[in-house]
């Protein structure tokens, strides 16, 4: 039987389990059981918990940072591997502080090791967890980034091609600005959009529209909203490596004098991204455990599903309510 957390980013959902030691075979067919909405738990994706030290992966994590303790095994809902993912990093932080392994209350920092290399997790007063994604890029470089595009993406029902930017954020994304609001409502994303050139590893599109500035208490903003379908997934509600592309390539189409903080309206609500000086992201928004349970991988049976609450350390030493 297989222990498992159900929680979500944004209602980016995700099966979080605890595999201190190595000693799960995470077989991709076993994430797509534990997935499947209908025989499994269901999820966007699965996150295992696993010891840096365990990982071939994992020592380039700890040459970097050799506090990084814990690493995001991250796998996406057809079973295929994927380097990172940002939602899915928020939600291992809460899943962390869940099991007792880190408190990033009273300013707490929180290195977790991933396959796009060191993210640094912090939590705001307001309860939104603040991610130091690292450094992205443009692959096509100052070209691509004068002429606006380096890629053509084709949704379904669209009598053409349109112009797309690729931004790698340690996993691939390619970005498509839409005309307004309608259009990205009526986007039939059932398909994967197809993108020229194919890239080898696939990618994840993200489908976007600005809606100006606004001033907040972060200062002024530029807003947007966007859809997305992600590799190995299908459509999602949200996906944050996806925000903080989609926001990077706004940035950038605007020119100098844009905003650096970006909100992020997806199907799942909001996040807020950072551009960062040195060539770095932040990425913040909620992280949500849900409940708990066991899986059976013979039965694909979910049994014993509980409240978060019910079997967390935390509240297990919390005083009882009046
Ligand atoms: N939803 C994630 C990204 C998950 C991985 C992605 N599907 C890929 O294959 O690159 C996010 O929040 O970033």
């Amino acid at each position: 039987m297989i222990a498992f957390v159900k929680g979500h980013g944004t209602e980016n959902d995700f099966v979080l389990v605890a595999d201190p030691d190595d000693a799960l075979d995470l077989t991709p067919d076993l994430v797509r059981d534990l997935c499947d909405r209908r025989r499994g738990v269901g999820a966007d994706g699965v996150i295992r918990l696993v010891a840096s030290r365990h990982l071939p992966e994992g020592a380039a994590v700890l040459a970097e940072a050799p506090y990084a303790e814990w690493f995001m095994d991250y796998r996406n809902a057809d079973g295929s591997v994927a380097e990172m993912c940002g939602n899915g990093v928020r939600v291992f932080g809460a899943f962390v502080e869940h099991l007792g392994l880190a408190d990033l209350g009273q300013g707490g920092e929180l290195a977790v090791g991933t396959r796009a290399g060191v993210k640094r997790i912090t939590r705001e007063p307001g309860g939104w967890y603040v991610v130091d994604m690292g450094e992205w890029r443009f692959p096509g470089g100052d070209d691509a980034v004068g002429r606006g595009y380096d890629a053509e993406v084709a949704v379904a029902g669209w009598t053409a091609p349109r112009p797309a930017l690729s931004v790698d954020l340690g996993n691939p994304h390619t970005v498509v600005a839409l005309a307004d609001e309608a259009e990205l409502d009526a986007l039939d994303l059932t398909a994967a959009p197809a993108v020229r050139p194919e890239p080898a590893a696939g990618t994840n599109v993200e489908l976007v529209v600005p809606l100006g500035e606004a001033v907040t208490e972060h200062g002024t903003v530029g807003r947007l909203r966007m859809r997305v379908h992600e590799r190995g997934v299908g459509e999602t509600r949200s996906c944050g490596t996806g925000t903080c592309a989609a926001a990077l390539a706004v940035r950038a189409w605007a020119g100098s004098g844009a905003p650096d903080t970006w909100l992020v309206d997806v199907p799942g609500g909001t996040v807020r991204v950072r551009a960062l000086r040195g060539g770095r992201v932040e990425l913040a928004g909620p992280a949500e455990l849900v409940f708990a349970g066991t899986f059976d991988p013979a039965g694909g049976v979910v049994g014993d599903a509980r409240g978060v609450a019910a079997i967390s350390p935390r509240a297990a030493s919390a005083p009882a309510a009046p």
